[in-house]
């Protein structure tokens, strides 16, 4: 009996996992003098709505349910984004709750002429799956 309850646990959690190595999402963007500061760097209200829609296609991915944002965690820009860099997102669910599911989301900048590559900023988003009504719904039908 025992043995069976473990199996189970143990397949439910390789099934999540997949789906989370499945509904990764990686989008890269050419960082173009339009969208950056007076520093010449990417403006970081640019990144935030990058990293928020990444991390919505990582989301519903996951789940393919109607999700909207219900909250953004601490955001650290470690680096700046320079123009004529390349800048890719990597966005990757990191807690899968009952109604909501929280997504990492990390940027990394690429030199366009040498192969260098460095972490820039990280941040974590959280979506909450809603019904036709719009209120809170489970978010993966097993949990
Ligand atoms: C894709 C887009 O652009 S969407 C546009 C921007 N987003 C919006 O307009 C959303 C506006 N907000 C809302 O509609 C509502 O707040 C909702 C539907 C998201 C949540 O409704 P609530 O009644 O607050 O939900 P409730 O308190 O039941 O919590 C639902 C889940 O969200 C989580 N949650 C709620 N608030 C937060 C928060 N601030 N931070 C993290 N998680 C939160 C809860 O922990 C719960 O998770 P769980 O079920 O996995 O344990």
């Amino acid at each position: 009996m025992s043995n069976a309850l473990e199996q189970t646990q143990t397949d439910y959690s390789d099934i999540i996992e997949q789906r989370i190595n499945q509904s990764e999402a990686r989008v890269i963007k050419a960082v173009f003098p339009a969208i950056t500061n007076h520093h010449n760097t990417l403006f970081g209200g640019e990144a935030l709505a990058w990293m928020d829609e990444t991390a919505f296609i990582a989301a519903t991915r996951f789940c393919r349910k109607t999700l909207v944002t219900v909250s953004s965690d601490r955001i650290d820009f470690k680096k700046p984004i320079p123009a004529g860099t390349l800048a890719e997102l990597i966005a990757r669910v990191i807690h899968v709750g009952n109604t909501s599911l929280k997504v990492e989301v990390n940027i990394y900048v690429e030199n366009m002429y040498q192969d260098h590559r460095e972490h820039a900023i990280r941040g974590v988003f959280t979506f909450v799956a809603v019904d036709e009504q719009r209120n809170p719904t489970q978010v993966w039908p097993n949990r």
